[in-house]
């Protein structure tokens, strides 16, 4: 990432450099490497149900290797005593708590957005809105930009930029889950809800997963 400081293009006066990368958040040295390159970095994640989001990041990873176990067997270390592991990275990912812990060695609280994948969808604009506020830039996009796609089952844009058509994220994004047996959702719930509740506590802000 120090590399990257220097790949990146020239922030001119009125510009904002943005870059995206959703592995950062729950990389070790990502904070350090980030502050050494500029201190005064805002960031933005997305943090969605931790449940959900390991459901998610298990139905990307089927849709390239079909062979792999299912969810059930991965999540569980042992399915008799329901002993999760938290090795594997659909479930680590979601402790967002610990995450966090690991960048406020580095950045304060009002130097960090979390945005709600839940509201994202159900509120594009809302959700927006945050983060215009948060980098401090006026509330262009608004209400007005999206529409509800019911094909898609998501919000999409009215207008991509630079075309007079509409556009919605691709196929990747948004894609139908497998149903998971309920116990098993049930036992990762129950995982998750310290981590989540200690989650809030670090934000000020309940995303009610619970
Ligand atoms: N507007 C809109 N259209 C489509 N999808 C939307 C939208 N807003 C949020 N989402 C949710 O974004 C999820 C995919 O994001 P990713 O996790 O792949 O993002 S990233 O690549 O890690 O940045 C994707 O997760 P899945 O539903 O599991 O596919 C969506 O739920």
């Amino acid at each position: 990432m120090a590399e990257n400081g220097e790949l990146m293009p020239k922030t001119l006066e009125g510009q904002i450099t943005m870059e995206k990368t959703p592995s950062y958040f729950v990389t070790r040295e990502a904070p350090a490497r980030i502050y050494s390159m500029s201190r005064a970095t805002k960031l933005i994640v997305v943090v969605r149900d931790p449940v959900t989001r390991a459901i998610s990041d298990y139905t990307q990873t089927l849709s390239k290797k079909p062979d792999i176990p299912t969810f059930e067997s991965l999540t569980f270390k042992n399915r008799t005593t329901g002993l999760i592991d938290t090795s594997w990275s659909a479930v680590q990912i979601g402790i967002y708590a610990k995450h966090l812990d690991n960048w406020l060695q580095f950045f304060p609280m009002r130097q960090i957005l979390f945005v709600s994948g839940e509201r994202l969808i159900s509120d594009p604009a809302g959700e927006l809105g945050r983060v215009q506020d948060f980098l401090g830039l006026k509330r262009i996009i608004t209400d007005k930009h999206f529409y509800f796609n019911q094909t898609k089952g998501f919000p999409c844009l009215k207008k991509a930029e630079g075309s007079s058509k509409p556009h919605c994220l691709g196929k990747t994004k948004g894609r139908t889950h497998p149903n998971i047996h309920p116990e098993v959702v049930q036992r990762l719930r129950d995982f998750y809800r310290p981590f989540n509740m200690k989650f809030y506590q670090m934000t000020g802000h309940n995303f009610g997963w619970d």
